[in-house]
């Protein structure tokens, strides 16, 4: 069963309802699922992050980029990267703000960035985006991300209004994502290790 950790910052909870979503659809998948608050990180929280097989990295939109403490989670991970412990782990992320573009991008930038840095092993949305002139706001990945999941919660909307469902019910599909493609990594790998998998040149 896949171990998969999702550490995330949300400063007034709408980007928590996100990593909440994505656990759920990834739990449903059949992996073993855990939320981190890079603010409330546990003594043996690196240890975890160590032992998992997938890191999935959630941060809302601040001033065009990750949150700060986002980003003072990802300095520490330079103690994990010096021994590249997270070396080929699947790593994805998502992240949520006001507007419905407001530069989104660049933190799903920075997490492809510092996974890369890591070692790990990306994972985009793989969802096509509603965009044609039927798609209502309610329909998957209306937002349209395919690097990494997109949320999107009005400036005034609590954490009960906003993200809307249709975005919820993306990051689940997201979570299920991420869950099979790394069940299909570690059986992959675990395949390899046993000697039962040979590539198909090399074949008899
Ligand atoms: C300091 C600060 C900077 C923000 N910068 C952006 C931004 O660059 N782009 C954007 O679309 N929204 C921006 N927002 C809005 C937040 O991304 C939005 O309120 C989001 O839902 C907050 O998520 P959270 O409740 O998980 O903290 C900013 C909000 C704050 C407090």
């Amino acid at each position: 069963m896949p171990n998969i950790i999702i550490v995330y910052h949300s400063g007034y909870g709408h980007t928590k309802k996100v990593a909440e979503a994505v656990l759920g659809g990834a739990t449903d998948a059949g992996a073993s699922v855990r939320l981190m608050p890079v603010s409330e990180l546990v003594d043996d929280a690196w240890a975890q992050l160590d032992a998992a097989d997938a890191i999935v990295f959630g941060a809302p939109t601040y001033m065009g980029g990750p949150s700060a403490d986002f980003k003072k989670f990802a300095d520490a991970s330079s103690k994990p990267w010096f021994a590249q412990k997270w070396k080929d782990k699947i790593a994805a992320g998502f992240t949520n703000s006001a507007h419905m573009n407001g530069d989104k991008f660049l933190t799903i930038s920075y997490f492809v960035t510092l996974a890369m840095q890591h070692g790990m092993i990306w994972v985009g949305t793989g969802m096509m985006p509603s965009n044609t002139k039927a798609a209502t706001r309610n329909d998957l990945n209306f937002v349209g991300g395919f690097t990494g999941l997109l949320t999107q919660s009005p400036a005034d909307a609590s954490p009960e209004e906003a993200p809307p469902p249709g975005d919820l019910e993306t990051a689940k599909v997201f979570g299920a994502r991420i869950a099979e493609v790394t069940a299909r990594w570690i059986r992959a790998r675990a395949d390899v290790e046993n000697g039962g998998h040979q590539p198909a040149s090399e074949s008899p």
